[in-house]
């Protein structure tokens, strides 16, 4: 499914949760949805349900609008975390009530997903611990085969080699079966390697929108002696420089073309890719901090661009 948000805002009473967003999602794809604590993403979610009504601007789903519209609503699915919308009954109750809600159910894959999860059928949902309900979220979420498909956390609870099984299992699911799916996560080095696209998001504005391979891209980590590296990255942005003793490393963020590059190694200095979860600390600030000014901000051609911030470090 498409999807279009213009000019999103939601309000909490006196708090904007989301403050005037904008973008564009293609059907099929998986998309990372990434933020610190409170930025908006859970209710941003929440309005692509149609759990929640926006307060200002237009969100449309393959061009319909959301809000109480059961026509749409019947394709999409969000999986909260700790699966908290199934807390009643059995595990057997959650996935009959689910198949009654889900038109493209697949009940012989969310069998197959019980055996994965190590989930018993007779168990009662209310004992089960976090980690199963997020798993029983989980498989709600890849069975229903939702043509938009929302995690929301919906893996915090569960153990390392559970949440790799639901990594390889939405992988697998995906191909066969392709859907528009968001992930928001704080994991983001364990999920990464899905996302197609990434979104952050940033006390209720969207900061970046781009492919996770151009994003990556953009950063590259430069090493060497300090005061090379210094003449190096003058005139580029640099979003953190680290020191050990006489050497430096410098976290850049922009294209660098092959010239560039050629004069760093003519300077024996070291180019490396850096991880998106570097990016994303260095994208985003604490509560009260401005973030950086970087290219890309905003969001991709075509996309009105957030208002960058004033940062004294960025160039
Ligand atoms: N029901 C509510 N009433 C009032 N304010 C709320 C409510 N829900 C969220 N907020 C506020 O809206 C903002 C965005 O919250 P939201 O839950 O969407 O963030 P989040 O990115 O999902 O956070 P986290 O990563 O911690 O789950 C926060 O300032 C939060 O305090």
């Amino acid at each position: 499914m498409k999807i279009d948000v213009n000019d999103l805002r939601v309000d909490y009473g006196d708090v904007r949760a989301i403050d005037g967003m904008t973008f564009s999602l293609d059907a099929g794809k998986i998309y990372g949805l990434l933020g610190r604590n409170g930025s908006g993403k859970t209710t941003l979610l929440s309005v692509l349900a149609g759990f929640r009504r926006e307060s200002g601007g237009t969100v449309r789903v393959d061009g319909r609008p959301v809000f109480e519209n059961g026509a749409v609503t019947g394709d999409v699915c969000l999986v909260r975390d700790a699966g908290e919308t199934i807390g009643i009954g059995t595990v057997e109750d959650a996935l009959y009530f689910a198949e009654w809600l889900r038109p493209h159910w697949d009940a012989a894959y969310a069998d197959a997903l019980l055996d994965r999860f190590g989930l018993r059928r007779k168990a009662n949902v209310k004992t089960m611990s976090k980690g199963q309900r997020s798993a029983l979220g989980v498989v709600v979420g890849l069975a229903g085969r939702s043509p938009l498909t929302m995690f929301d956390e919906s893996y915090l609870g569960m153990d390392a080699p559970s949440r790799y099984s639901f990594y390889d299992a939405l992988l697998a699911d995906f191909m066969e079966h392709p859907r528009t799916v968001i992930l928001s996560t704080h994991l983001i080095e364990e999920y990464s390697s899905l996302f197609e696209e990434v979104l952050i998001i940033d006390r209720g504005r969207l900061v970046l929108h781009e492919e996770s391979q151009t994003v990556l891209a953009r950063g590259t980590s430069v090493t060497g002696p300090a005061e090379r590296v210094e003449a190096f990255t003058g005139g580029l942005t640099v979003l953190d420089t680290r020191r050990l003793g006489p050497t430096a490393s410098a976290m850049v963020y922009g294209d660098l073309d092959d010239a560039r590059r050629g004069q760093a190694r003519e300077a024996g200095l070291e180019l490396g890719p850096i991880a998106m979860q570097d990016l994303f600390v260095h994208l985003t600030e604490p509560a009260g901090d401005a973030a950086p000014a970087v290219p890309g901000r905003g969001a991709r051609p075509g996309e009105p661009a957030a208002p960058a911030e004033p940062s004294g470090d960025a160039r």
